[in-house]
């Protein structure tokens, strides 16, 4: 396979556990270049989990995750370098402004053109006047701006994203759908995870359903569709096969004492 073509993220037989909770298990999967996946489940079901793993920031207790070729546990540095964490709660310097942050983040990874690059991120996340503002100054979407705007500065080929709308207002969330949406079209996986299904219907071209830590649906909307019984699946919404995937699952495993 080459390496257009060969996925950017392959997650075979993810598990964690904390204590003696089983929080995530046998979650498998691979993400293609371009491709935008949709982490969904109820409350507890994993997600946060299952994306901290895959950012390398949460060792798993077992299975194997590859970010553009590099195994995150026996290559952390270059798996990380081509990847991307955007959290739902933004995690800044206090006493690094906008452009020290930029700055910053160029050169942890090494961005030589970062200052073009930068100006064209603040233009696209609307902070152009606000560079020399600490994080205290900013307002809680504009953190949420600067933060992603940090996180797309060294174009990573994978993106993770825990409920990236949060904070945005309606204009700030069309522009960001829209930022993604080019993204995805220039290349770069993404993987979202979020409770707002009409944003996950709209961005994703595949959905990876998880509920009591365990995986209950992987595919397109229409494949998850075709593979429940009944005549009421037919037509059914993201959120009436939603309610009817993960409502049937058990909650998170815990290991025999
Ligand atoms: N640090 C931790 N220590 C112990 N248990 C944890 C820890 N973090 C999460 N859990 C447990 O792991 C399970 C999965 O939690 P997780 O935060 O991954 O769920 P989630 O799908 O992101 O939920 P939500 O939609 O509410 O954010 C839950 O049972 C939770 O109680």
């Amino acid at each position: 396979m080459s390496e257009v073509t060969a996925p950017v993220l392959r997650v075979g037989g993810l598990e964690k556990t904390y204590g003696e909770v089983k929080a995530v298990q046998g979650v498998t999967f691979q993400l293609a270049p371009g491709e935008v996946l949709g982490l969904v489940g109820p409350n507890g079901a994993g997600k946060t989990t299952t994306l901290r793993c895959l950012a390398g920031i949460l060792p798993p207790s077992a299975g194997r995750i590859t970010v553009a070729g590099y195994d995150l546990a026996q290559h952390p540095v270059e798996a990380k370098r081509s990847l991307a964490f955007l959290p739902d709660e933004p995690r800044l310097f206090e006493y690094l402004t906008v452009w020290e942050h930029l700055n910053f983040v160029a050169r942890l990874y090494g961005v030589e053109d970062w200052e073009p690059r930068a100006r064209a991120l603040l233009d696209e996340m609307e902070l152009v006047g606000k560079e020399k503002a600490l994080p205290g100054e900013l307002s809680r979407g504009m953190k949420q701006k600067l933060s992603i705007a940090c996180g797309f500065l060294h174009t990573p080929r994978l993106i993770i994203l825990d409920e990236p709308l949060t904070g945005l207002d309606p204009l700030a969330i069309r522009r960001m759908k829209a930022s993604l949406r080019r993204r995805a079209e220039e290349g770069t996986a993404l993987v979202l995870s979020s409770h707002l299904l009409p944003l996950v219907e709209e961005l994703c071209h595949r959905l990876l359903v998880i509920a009591g830590g365990r995986v209950v649906a992987l595919g397109t909307l229409p494949e998850i569709r075709a593979r429940l019984s009944g005549p009421e699946a037919a037509g059914a919404s993201l959120e009436e096969l939603f309610i009817r995937i993960t409502s049937a699952a058990p909650g998170p495993e815990r290991e025999a004492p």
